[in-house]
């Protein structure tokens, strides 16, 4: 969805810093009042300078340095205030942003790439600090002297003022101009680094592909062709701002030489005094500064636009799945699961489960068979509550899961997925992982439970060695026996199991076997199973063919069938031997 860009919906995250952003602005006034006592004062010395009355000059270069010191400290003042303002403001933008990412649903992030949600969190919202730090400070302050400078410029001499600012708007218009173009290439340069920025996580979190495939030229070169194109936007925008500045320069050249020719003319007409000439221009002068720096703000402005729009895309993201209003916390469950009648699809066109009905008591061992891309996996996405259903319910305890809030839903699940994934943290945060204040003794228990205390306890530094990335290296049945302990820490009453289709060596399979049969007691439990073991001790095996359940029973009830599950079977046999 393309998000009107807009610096405005900055604004709810800005105000709550207005105690802040008052103090500022009092500093902004001081330092505008203050700079214009410069030509003032400098036309006072002229004066004096003139008449070679060292006594007045001391006295009006003593004044001077008074106001020098007082509008550094107020120009101090602007820039700590305001800096403060804008980091809070982006603290406060990052959290809202991540914490919203956080509401989307699995359907988002499958569609997304992580370097890029990456790129908008860091560059993005930084970028929007610094320019809302620059314009609260530099623009104000710049914007306020451009406007009482000429002020007392046209009260000074206002034939001057006249000519002076005469080709102002063309300048104005020019820049205008140019702002246009760097918002343009700087979406176009912005999308390009989250683009690199997605390749490289995307690389780097598949190097063992890379480097079995030895493919590290090929994604060398894919690199430096996206490195090239990032250049080329890149250099397009410098460039720009290369032509805009000798341009606004001659124009600002001009506007002086105009004002020499029109001050030499009323000298000579006895119109204007040459210490009044020097004293409109020493408020020249403090014009050009503040020309400059609006030129480079408004730049900066127009570019970091591309970047405000792409953080409020990101918030403009509906979650797919969300709780109701009145949406109340599951009670502890005994584990019932009921499917009525449920018919799913992720894309409209192309249905994946269709009118399937299940049942489980508490306690039942659940195991879903069926070829691959049946729909398995996304019955237990369903359960997850990761995607709604199109029709038909899903009931815990006869409760329909739409009715609860998620948290509390996914509390009472336990999983452990085929491919393990471990954060960087010790390994008792990765086995107690969510909970805030970690309870060591059911943590303790829960890796005694998943035959994993005997392992964790030979590291030096036990339940707090480091694992993740920098962290020590397990191997595949340690990685899979501490997934089982993360599952049964908080001790759900259903558990889903799917079940790694790598092979580990018989050693290493007997302790996860074990570890399962230990941890499936008292749980209901749906094991997407894929070895003959787990599926003959199921309470109930279901056989999924087309997003339907086209075979219900136990083994041998389904075996003597001799339908769809016997030749499964006797394929898996056939294969293992
Ligand atoms: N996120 C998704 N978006 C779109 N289609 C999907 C998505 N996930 C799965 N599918 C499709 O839904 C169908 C069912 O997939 P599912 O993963 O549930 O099958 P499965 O039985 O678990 O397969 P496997 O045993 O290979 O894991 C497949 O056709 C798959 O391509």
């Amino acid at each position: 969805m393309k998000v009107r860009s807009s610096y405005w919906q900055l604004l709810p995250y800005l105000w709550p810093q207005w105690p802040l952003l008052i103090r500022g602005l009092a500093c902004i006034l001081g330092f505008v009042l203050f700079t214009l006592a410069v030509p003032y004062l400098a036309g006072q010395v002229a004066f004096y300078l003139g008449q070679g009355n060292v006594n007045r000059i001391a006295y009006w270069l003593g004044l001077a340095t008074v106001v020098f010191l007082v509008r550094g400290l107020c120009q101090y003042g602007q820039n700590v205030f305001m800096i403060a303002a804008a980091l809070n403001m982006v603290l406060n933008l990052r959290k809202r942003v991540y914490a919203h990412l956080h509401k989307l649903g699995l359907d988002y992030f499958e569609t997304t790439q992580t370097g890029d949600l990456t790129y908008r969190l860091t560059e993005d919202i930084d970028r929007v600090g610094e320019i809302v730090d620059k314009l609260s400070h530099q623009f104000l302050s710049n914007f306020l002297q451009l406007i009482a400078i000429p002020i007392y410029m046209l009260y000074l001499n206002w034939p001057l003022t006249l000519a002076g600012l005469i080709l102002a708007p063309l300048m104005a218009w020019l820049i205008g101009q140019f702002g246009q173009r760097l918002l343009v290439l700087s979406r176009q340069s912005q999308n390009q680094v989250s683009n690199l920025s997605a390749m490289l996580t995307e690389v780097f979190s598949g190097i063992r592909v890379v480097q079995a495939f030895a493919a590290q030229e090929y994604e060398v070169k894919r690199f430096n062709k996206e490195a090239e194109i990032n250049r080329q936007a890149k250099y397009r925008a410098l460039q720009l701002k290369s032509i805009q500045f000798p341009v606004v320069g001659f124009l600002e050249a001009v506007s002086i030489m105009l004002l020499f020719l029109l001050g030499g003319w009323q000298i000579s007409q006895n119109q204007l005094t040459a210490q009044g000439f020097i004293s409109f221009l020493a408020a020249v002068a403090l014009l050009i500064q503040p020309i400059d720096l609006m030129i480079s703000n408004y730049n900066e402005y127009k570019q970091t636009e591309a970047s405000v729009e792409r953080i409020f895309e990101l918030m403009a993201k509906e979650p797919s799945i969300s709780e109701k209003s009145n949406a109340q916390a599951m009670p502890r469950v005994m584990g019932k699961v009921e499917y009525r009648h449920v018919d799913f699809a992720y894309n409209p066109d192309q249905p994946v489960l269709k009118d399937l009905c299940l049942n489980a008591s508490p306690g039942d061992v659940i195991a879903l068979v069926g070829s691959s891309g049946a729909g398995k996996s996304t019955l237990i996405n369903l359960l997850l509550r990761f995607y709604d259903p199109q029709k038909g319910q899903i009931l815990v305890d006869d409760i329909d899961i739409r009715d609860v809030t998620l948290t509390s839903l996914r509390h009472q699940i336990g999983i452990v997925p085929q491919d393990v994934t471990l954060f960087s943290g010790t390994i008792a945060e990765n086995i107690g992982y969510g909970q805030e204040k970690l309870d060591i003794s059911a943590i303790q228990e829960a890796a005694k439970i998943a035959n994993a205390h005997s392992f964790i306890t030979q590291f030096s530094q036990g339940y707090h060695t480091w694992v993740g990335e920098r962290g020590v290296n397990l191997s595949g049945g340690q990685r899979q026996r501490l997934a089982i302990a993360r599952a049964v820490a908080n001790d759900p009453r259903i558990l889903i199991l799917d079940e790694a289709t790598s092979a580990l060596d018989s050693e290493s399979e007997a302790l996860v076997q074990e570890a399962l049969e230990r941890v499936m007691q008292n749980r209901t439990v749906f094991i997407i199973a894929h070895r003959l073991s787990s599926v003959r001790r199921a309470d109930c095996i279901l056989v999924i063919e087309q997003g339907q359940v086209v075979e219900a029973g136990t083994h041998s009830s389904l075996l003597s069938q001799e339908g769809r599950y016997a030749r499964f079977y006797a394929q898996q046999l056939y294969t293992d031997e």
